[in-house]
């Protein structure tokens, strides 16, 4: 089956992240993500990361530290995510090519439905985010 890769941003800033509700009609769509996308020919993941975030979100962001990647198959193609941290640079997100936006605290992330590829980076962020307060 096709792989898909995929480039995808965990933008933090004082606390939150950023989330984009994906559009009705497109794959997955309606479901809460992190903004970002498919990787072109030549590119590399942060290239492409850096692309996706301008073209989504009109914001550039700062240097991208890669945070995990995940491999999920969906009935009709496999994707490889490749989940990076990073914050903005300059510019102000706004809903350019998703439904809405939202800044979100990691422990309010699991009241938002993300795609199933997404679940252990939630968990992740939520886990980290508790280790910190103890
Ligand atoms: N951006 C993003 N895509 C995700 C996430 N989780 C996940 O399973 N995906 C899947 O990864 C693929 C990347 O999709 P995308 O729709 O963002 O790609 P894109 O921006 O290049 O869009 P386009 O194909 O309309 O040009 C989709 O099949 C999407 O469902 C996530 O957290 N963020
Ligand atoms: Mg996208």
């Amino acid at each position: 089956m096709k792989l898909v890769e995929v480039a995808a941003g965990l933008i933090y800033e004082d606390g939150r992240y950023l989330i984009a509700k994906r559009k009705a009609g497109v794959h997955l769509g309606g479901l809460w993500e992190f903004p970002g996308g498919k990787r072109e020919e030549g590119e590399t993941l942060e290239d492409c990361l850096r692309r996706e975030l301008l073209e989504e979100l009109d914001i550039r962001i700062d240097i991208p530290i890669p945070f995990r990647i995940i491999r999920h198959d969906y009935p009709e193609k496999t994707v490889e995510l490749h989940f990076f941290r990073c914050a903005i640079e300059t510019g102000r997100p706004s809903p350019v090519d998703c439904a809405e936006l939202r800044w979100v605290l990691p422990s309010e992330l699991s009241e938002y439905e993300f795609p199933p590829a997404d679940r252990p980076i939630i968990d992740a962020l939520q886990y980290q985010t508790a280790g910190q307060r103890l």
